[in-house]
């Protein structure tokens, strides 16, 4: 077997260079100005903060259609950086080794929004007329629903505090985990809780089909019969319910180029509220679902990107590749929302298609009410900061535009 040889990126043609290096016959301003310099990098090296080509400029928000009321947080002319937030720069993005406390997809809700009971907006929906408050597009459904099965959960304790229970899920359809996040303790899975045939207690524990909580030196699962028929029932309140597609660019690298990060974090934050006038219902669902990049996959998703770079909005450019505009589907989220007990729920969306498509062909769900995902960028006051980048502004607007998205370039929330 060959050796595997670690490359040399310690030698001075990989070497990350810094002021430090200057030549002793440059002054100080002339060391500053090479450190500034973009470097060379070696393929593996964690991204440094990188300069943006094109600037955040009024002219660019307008010709996004972006208000300047909306714009007015947006980065100075002077600025390089798309930013984050109302005043603060992106972060720089900094070695895996340190992981920033506002890293996407690590964070959950308050770490990238403001801890306050932002309210959210939600209204009555009916998919059975066209004036029901979600389009007129049937979006052609299979008449079987797949099968699933929740085959582990465990609870994670969150960096805001909060608890969930992450529910991973097998199905019959494609070899991928599709997952549930869980809020509150009232949700179970059907398929988890079964009996399995020659199961012991402790494989029960391990799987996660145990009631309450586990502590050192537990030894029973306690689910009776009686508890299982209770809980088929499921939840009494409707839930709110957010069925999310995988986005690794928007919610692991940073990405500013869509609110991908920011709206799995705001649905986290909102299913973490206690009750309130304005909040019926406590805890809640995200299915989450590997359907990355509207479900033409990561490396399709890149090359997307390059054409979106070369001019194309992020439907031409799916087009050009071949794909359809949105290759998704949500027969899954379906599933997995019936195996946890659920029938109506309020869904927190734009597309219009999420909304019929969840149903499923029998309405097996129905979706009561839709609460809105405004961007936190366009929220009355910026309170919760939220991302802004000539990018997203693109992207927003395509959606809008081209893909029905109930939402208003100049909406506020
Ligand atoms: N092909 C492609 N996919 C993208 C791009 N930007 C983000 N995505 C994907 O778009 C999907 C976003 O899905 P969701 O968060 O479920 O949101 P949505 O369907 O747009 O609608 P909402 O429920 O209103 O947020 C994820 O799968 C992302 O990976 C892009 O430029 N091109």
């Amino acid at each position: 077997m060959s050796e595997l040889h670690p490359p040399q990126w310690h030698s001075s043609e990989h070497r990350y260079p810094s002021a430090h290096d200057a030549s002793p016959h440059l002054n100080a301003h002339d060391a500053e100005e090479q450190a500034d310099e973009v470097p060379k990098l070696p393929p593996f090296y964690s991204p440094r903060p990188i300069p943006v080509s094109r600037q955040i400029s009024e002219l660019d928000l307008n010709s996004l259609g972006i208000s300047e009321h909306h714009s007015h947080h947006a980065a100075s002319p002077a600025s390089s950086q798309p930013t984050v937030g109302t005043e603060s720069p992106l972060p720089g993005l900094v070695s895996p080794a340190f992981t920033p406390p506002s890293t996407p997809g690590i964070s959950t809700p308050s770490s990238r929004v403001a801890p306050e009971s932002r309210p959210a907006k939600s209204v009555p929906v009916d998919s059975t007329i066209d004036e029901g408050g979600c389009g007129s597009k049937k979006p052609k459904l299979l008449q079987k629903l797949p099968e699933v099965n929740c085959v582990v959960r465990a609870r994670i304790p969150t960096t805001t505090g909060t608890e969930m229970f992450l529910h991973l899920y097998q199905n019959n359809e494609d070899n991928k985990e599709h997952l549930a996040i869980v809020f509150g303790d009232q949700i179970r899975s059907k398929s988890l809780d079964a009996v399995r045939p020659g199961e012991t207690e402790m494989d029960r524990l391990i799987r996660g089909a145990y009631v309450g909580r586990l502590y050192p030196g537990r030894t029973s699962s306690n689910v009776t019969e009686e508890k299982l028929s209770s809980h088929s029932e499921g939840p009494e309140k409707t839930p709110l319910v957010r069925i999310h597609s995988e986005c690794y660019t928007g919610e692991t690298v940073w990405s500013a180029r869509c609110d991908c990060g920011e709206q799995l974090d705001e649905a986290a934050r909102l299913m973490s509220l206690p009750p309130s006038a304005g909040n019926p219902t406590t805890g809640g669902i995200i299915i989450y679902l590997r359907q990355e990049g509207r479900g033409i996959g990561l490396s399709e998703k890149l090359k997307a990107y390059n054409l979106q770079d070369l001019g194309s909005d992020t439907v031409e450019a799916n087009l050009l590749l071949r794909h359809p505009a949105d290759a998704r589907s949500y027969g899954l989220a379906t599933s997995m929302l019936l195996d946890l007990g659920v029938k109506d729920i309020r869904l927190l969306t734009n597309n219009p298609d999420k909304v019929r498509a969840v149903e499923g062909p029998n309405r097996e769900i129905v979706v009561k009410e839709r609460v809105a995902m405004i961007p936190l960028a366009w929220r009355k006051g910026n309170l919760g900061g939220g991302i802004r980048s000539v990018e997203i502004g693109g992207y927003l607007k395509t959606k809008i535009e081209k893909m029905g998205h109930m939402l208003q370039m100049n909406e506020e929330g």
